[in-house]
């Protein structure tokens, strides 16, 4: 079960964050907790900077202000086996996936343990065999990524991001471009990997059946104030927000103007 987020120390901490691109911020001084075990969900108005604040919260860009802390220790502006030791702790599935296209199933899962560790090659064909076997691939190892459907593919790439036993899974849309049946069985395996494994998930997504099925909580940024509009459990906010935008965006309403 997801740890009570009052219980434990945060597994992330975000502390006073402004980012942005070319000296102009786009969000400002956030500050946000994540609990060890949760599954913590990143919405907002397109445009706002979700993708850009997970891309923050990973490493791949450098914030203008504040800092990002992954298990205890100071991420932002960290270098050398520092960081390494902190990359290590996390997997990331990126929009589409990103598989290579080239290599069988077993070899892009294998990818991130020829990174990071020196394991014997058959080890390596275990452990990703295991992985692949998690997310109900056993038996696909040999395939190419252009001959499994758009959700096994999805599957792949969050194997390959558990190959290294992380803490954290970090995935930027993992619905794009799946039907809802799809979608929905996506879902239920991030819920069967928090519940069965305890890694915290943190996820960008636009999909209301996803928000409500999958989030314990969820931040609402906002393009305007350039901050966090809402936070809180998605059904919470749907019900009883005081703010009429973020109501308007759980229960699927269009603004007056639009
Ligand atoms: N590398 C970059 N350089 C300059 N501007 C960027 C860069 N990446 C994103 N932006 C801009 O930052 C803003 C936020 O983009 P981002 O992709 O983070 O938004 P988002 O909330 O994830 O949007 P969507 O829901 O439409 O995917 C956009 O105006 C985008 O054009």
């Amino acid at each position: 079960m997801p740890s009570d987020p009052q219980s434990s120390p945060a597994i992330i901490q975000v502390r006073d964050l402004t980012l942005g691109f070319g000296g102009r911020p786009l969000l400002k001084d956030l500050c946000f907790d994540i609990a060890p075990g949760e599954i913590f969900v990143i919405l907002g108005g397109s445009g706002c900077g979700k993708s850009t604040l997970l891309k923050h919260l990973i490493g791949l860009y450098e914030p203008m202000a504040g800092s990002v802390t992954i298990g205890g220790e100071v991420f932002t502006g960290t270098e050398g086996q520092a960081r390494r030791d902190i990359l290590r702790r996390f997997g990331v599935m990126y929009q589409m996936g990103a598989l290579f296209g080239s290599m069988t199933l077993l070899d892009n899962v294998r990818l991130p343990l020829e990174e990071f560790t020196d394991l014997p090659d058959e080890a390596m064909d275990l452990v990703a065999r295991l992985k692949l076997q998690l997310v109900g691939l056993a038996g696909f190892e040999r395939h190419l990524p252009a001959e499994i459907s758009g959700g096994m593919q999805k599957r792949t790439a969050i194997a390959r991001a558990m190959a290294l036993d992380p803490d954290i899974l970090f995935l930027d849309e993992p619905s794009a471009g799946l039907d809802p049946i799809t979608s929905a069985e996506l879902d239920q395996l991030i819920l069967r990997l928090s519940r069965i494994l305890g890694i915290t998930f943190v996820v960008v997504t636009h999909e209301l059946p996803s928000i409500f099925t999958i989030a314990d909580r969820v931040i609402m940024l906002d393009k305007e104030t350039q901050g966090i509009l809402a936070e809180g459990d998605p059904a919470q906010l749907r019900d009883h927000s005081e703010h009429p935008w973020v109501r308007r965006f759980f229960n699927r309403e269009a603004t007056e103007a639009s």
